[in-house]
């Protein structure tokens, strides 16, 4: 996920996300960084059509068993712990229209965890912004290492080192994952650099502090053969053109997922649902603003009744948009702190229920996240008479 902010990007409406506690959205790699490089959408890859490519993956996570050479095994030392998923779920494949692309071997169920690596190069938060600290950490890592970093996606060709744009091009933003006072940063995974961007994401990112690992777990059942797709950009109440605009400008591509180019007249309406999920989030905003006055220490129940309303608007309309990670944990978790300042505790408790069910699918029972909502239902399990 990326780090606009990081990387001084326009924060339009991520701002009232963060007000709503919409805030970490973002899921993929870090766009660009604005006025410094001019992103064209260019290929390194191969474009043998259907084919797994595995040359460089062997010691990646999923492919780890099968793949090992002799000479991965020699540089294998500053080594990486295996990964949490053994078996072969994912594989990459050449695609004639969006570069290297992973995608699920066999039918996997919500919740899964398809990934889990450590990165290949991190940085911390005060050092995202300079590229002799990506020089440096580069330069840290074994041969071994360095081939597969720079054999990794890069969006550009001028005004940086390769290093440094590999590193631009595939960043995740750790920043939401970490304990307050903890490193956060940014990372460049191996194989999640594989993954694309899909504007109705099958696949959730999170890092893990403790283990140093980048995961990606399953947001619903994904049949055998689908690819895996990871939002790279927090807005997802925007349109088609609007998104297309600023993956252009910040990535470099077209997306044609399912939402992007419909084929059915359920996707054909996404656009539809976009706006009314925009004008939801106006909505709360509006209240949450009025709320937060300090002419307004108890909120009226009118206003609280028309942020509830809007919110769960929004929640249906996730839910029918299949936006069913983060945008949906974190609309769940407005609604419970909205249901608390109505005093009505059962109601807060139900959305707090809620949010945990999607954490537990998107972050996984162990995930910083996770913990932290369930400690929130047993304080506000307390309240309830
Ligand atoms: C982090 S890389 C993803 C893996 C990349 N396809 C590769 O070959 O390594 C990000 C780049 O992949 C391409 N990409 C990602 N999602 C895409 C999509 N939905 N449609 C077209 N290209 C996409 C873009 O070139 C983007 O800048």
């Amino acid at each position: 996920m990326i780090v606009p902010e990081a990387f001084g990007l326009e924060q339009t409406l991520s701002q009232h996300l963060d007000t709503l506690s919409l805030q970490d959205q973002i899921a993929g790699p870090s766009k660009q960084k604005s006025g410094r490089v001019h992103v064209q959408h260019t290929t390194t890859n191969p474009s043998f059509t259907g084919t797994a490519v595995r040359d460089s993956l062997h010691r990646l996570s999923v492919l780890e068993q099968e793949t090992h050479g002799a000479e991965a095994e020699a540089e294998a030392d500053d080594a990486r712990p295996s990964p949490a998923p053994q078996d072969n779920l994912l594989e990459i494949v050449s695609t004639p229209d969006r570069g290297l692309a992973v995608f699920a071997t066999r039918k996997v169920k919500a919740g899964t965890l398809l990934l889990a690596e450590r990165p290949l190069v991190r940085l911390q938060k005060h050092e995202e912004d300079d590229p002799a600290a990506i020089e440096r950490e580069f330069s840290r890592l074994g041969r071994a290492d360095q081939r597969i970093f720079l054999k990794l996606f890069d969006a550009q060709k001028s005004r940086m080192t390769r290093v440094v744009s590999i590193y631009y091009s595939n960043c995740y933003n750790l920043d939401d994952h970490v304990a307050d006072g903890g490193r956060g940063g940014s990372a460049v995974g191996p194989f999640a650099s594989r993954i694309n961007h899909g504007c109705v994401p099958n696949v959730q990112f999170c890092y893990d502090e403790k283990t140093d690992e980048m995961r990606f777990r399953a947001v619903r059942d994904i049949p055998r053969g689908k690819e895996l797709c990871s939002n790279y950009d927090k807005a997802v109440f925007e349109v088609r053109t609007t998104r297309r605009r600023k993956q252009q400008i910040h990535y470099g591509f077209v997306c044609r997922c399912e939402a992007c180019e419909p084929k059915t007249g359920f996707w054909a309406r996404s656009d539809e649902r976009r706006r009314a999920m925009y004008e939801a989030l106006r909505v709360a905003r509006a209240c949450e603003k009025e709320c937060s006055s300090k002419r307004c220490p108890a909120p009226p129940t009118v206003v609280v009744d028309r942020a509830i309303e809007a919110l769960v608007r929004l929640e249906e309309l996730f839910l029918k948009e299949g936006l069913v990670g983060v945008p949906l944990a974190n609309t769940r978790k407005s609604l419970a702190k909205w249901a608390e300042r109505k005093y009505d505790h059962a109601q807060a408790v139900k959305w707090k229920t809620k949010e945990l069910e999607v954490c537990k699918v998107s972050f996984g029972s162990d995930a910083l996240r996770t913990k932290g909502v369930e400690d929130q239902l047993i304080e506000l399990s307390l309240k309830v008479t």
